[in-house]
């Protein structure tokens, strides 16, 4: 395992810094989490499985928040009308018709209550905790550090991969309906991904603004590392539910 603290020292060429992006993704994207492994391996309780869906709702719900502070930040025109097909993504045409929606589909098919899910109300507190961050991050940081951010991405349709296949196959009350949502998102995630990678090689012309990126990345693996913690902790055995946040019982 890495310290990518000083990974940029002395200056990488791009295919070296692409080769070091890609490694901490290797080392700590969230397809390392053992709450992924027991997801995979069968091993959630339905409980468990209401409760990542109701918090994963609260980071598909900032996801365009955040892409639109980006906006924000950009300059090029040519920039911001690649960047937007993302918030189109996740909101659609009329605000329920893209992402968040297959999204909520996918947390009601579950048997939560949808209202319930987009008040955000019974997700945990590092969930707020962690989402609230990655808004911030985006909002504060430059416009280099908020795209690097966003390379998560090049790992997520591994995670799919991994996820889809398992689900559908471990627990009998998931179907393809169920999974809508994961239908579109690695064909999306590509073109995301490969436009967020060129710009990053592309404007990550020193070291400091390599290791700028690279820290961005680490950030963002920790982000979803953390609500998957949070996750285990609170649901997994001993259960340590916080107050205030989803039970079973009250689904
Ligand atoms: O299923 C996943 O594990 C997963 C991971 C990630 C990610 O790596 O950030 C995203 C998504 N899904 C996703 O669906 C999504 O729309 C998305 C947008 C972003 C981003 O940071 O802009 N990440 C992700």
């Amino acid at each position: 395992m890495s310290d990518f603290s000083d990974a940029a020292r002395g200056g990488l060429s791009k295919s070296e810094l692409e080769a070091v992006l890609r490694q901490v993704g290797h080392e700590r994207y969230h397809n390392r989490h053992p709450f992924h492994h027991r997801m995979t391996g069968g091993d959630l309780s339905k409980a468990e499985m209401q409760a990542w869906a109701l918090n994963r709702y609260c980071y598909q719900a900032v996801i365009p928040r955040k892409d639109a502070m980006i906006l924000a930040h950009a300059e090029d025109p040519a920039f911001r009308a690649a960047w937007r097909k993302r918030i189109e993504d996740h909101d659609g045409e009329d605000g329920w018709s893209g992402g968040i929606a297959r999204w909520l589909h996918l947390a009601t098919s579950l048997g939560l209550d949808a209202e319930a899910v987009k008040s955000e109300r019974l997700a945990l507190p590092a969930t707020r905790f962690a989402v609230g961050a990655y808004l911030s991050f985006c909002t504060n940081r430059t416009l280099l550090e908020a795209v690097a951010s966003s390379l998560t991405e090049m790992f997520s349709p591994l995670i799919i991969g991994e996820r889809v296949p398992a689900m559908l196959a471990k627990y009998d009350y998931i179907t393809e309906d169920t999974l809508a949502y994961f239908s579109r998102r690695p064909e999306q995630a590509s073109r995301d991904a490969d436009f967020a990678l060129a710009y990053v090689l592309g404007h990550a012309d020193t070291a400091e603004r390599q290791q700028q990126a690279i820290d961005a990345l680490v950030f963002k693996c920790d982000i979803l590392w953390a609500m998957l913690d949070a996750l285990q902790h609170a649901y997994g055995e001993p259960a340590n539910i916080p107050p205030g946040a989803f039970r079973p019982e009250a689904a």
